[in-house]
């Protein structure tokens, strides 16, 4: 296994907002060397120019000879004009990583000569606390070194699954990249509801951040299956279950409502290949 001071010359990172931020900064955390980093970005947000500049981390430099990584952290709808201006950087031995929902293989390896290395990825959020979840497919081009180097960047920020299928991508896509937002959403959702039924609202917003973050700690914890967690909070005929009837609706229910949001999502991923 790679680890980061393994990478063999520097590292380019191009686009630093939330995603290529919170990598940057897992990667200097985890001991890369600054001068072995260089950021391409017109507008970084405050915070991550504020690191950029606090560890000496080269921003927009004019040359520095071909990086080993180019990671692609673009929103992908400017990817076609920003790949088109960065994809000389590269060289032959450049591996080429994206973190770009929907962008394909296939679009990415289209900027560079025959053989260029490139791994597909879909991290999420919590990378920005070292807690994130990122899945990743790479090209036949990529060597057993580059994947491992792939991976430590990658798992800077967090676990790391690989896979073989590219499709699976848009599916995680659709589960583990939007995945937090669902999470958020349950949370106001939860709180709007507790207000509704009477809480003050600055309780109901408490009581909610309380309980969707200790009830995803204690499944991280203990390791027990969902299902199990959900079942040892609900006693029979009691409150609990008085609310799973209407959320466990076969037909209204979570259930239901989560496959139409995951196909929309995963849907949407395959829209934006390009
Ligand atoms: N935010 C999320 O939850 C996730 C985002 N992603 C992917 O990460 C990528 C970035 O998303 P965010 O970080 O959320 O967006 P963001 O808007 O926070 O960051 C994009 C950055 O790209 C920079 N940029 C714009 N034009 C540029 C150019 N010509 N050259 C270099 N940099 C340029 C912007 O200044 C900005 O700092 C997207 O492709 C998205 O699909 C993937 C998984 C999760
Ligand atoms: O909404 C998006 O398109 C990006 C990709 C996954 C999370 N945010």
């Amino acid at each position: 296994m790679a680890t980061l001071s393994d990478i063999p010359g520097r590292v380019l990172l191009v686009g630093a907002g939330k995603m290529g931020g919170a990598m940057l900064e897992g990667w200097l955390d985890l001991g890369l060397d600054p001068a072995r980093a260089a950021v391409i970005d017109p507008a970084p947000p405050a915070e991550v120019a504020a690191l950029i500049e606090a560890r000496g981390v080269a921003l927009n430099p004019l040359n520095g000879g071909p990086p080993a990584v180019m990671l692609l952290a673009v929103k992908p709808q400017v990817a076609p004009d920003v790949l088109a201006r960065v994809a000389g950087l590269a060289d032959a031995g450049t591996l080429i990583v994206s973190v770009m929902a929907g962008r394909t293989l296939g679009f990415l390896q289209s900027y560079f000569p025959a053989g260029a290395a490139v791994v597909r990825s879909i991290p999420n959020t919590p990378a920005a606390i070292g807690r994130g979840v990122t899945v990743a497919v790479a090209n036949g081009a990529v060597s057993p070194d580059q994947m491992n180097i792939a991976d430590a960047l990658l798992r800077a920020t967090g676990g790391v699954e690989w896979v073989e299928d590219e499709a699976l991508i848009d599916v995680a896509t659709a589960v583990s990249g939007s995945g937090p937002a669902y999470v958020f959403l349950l949370a106001e959702a939860l709180a709007a509801a507790g207000a509704q039924a009477g809480l003050p609202a600055d309780m109901a917003d408490r009581l909610a951040r309380a309980t969707v973050a200790g009830a995803g700690e204690l499944m991280v914890r203990t390791g027990i299956d969902p299902a199990q967690l959900r079942r040892n909070v609900t006693s029979p005929n009691g409150t609990t279950a008085a609310a799973l009837a209407v959320l466990m609706d076969e037909e209204k229910g979570f259930g239901p409502l989560l496959s139409e949001a995951v196909a929309a999502a995963a849907r949407r991923s395959r829209e934006l290949a390009g």
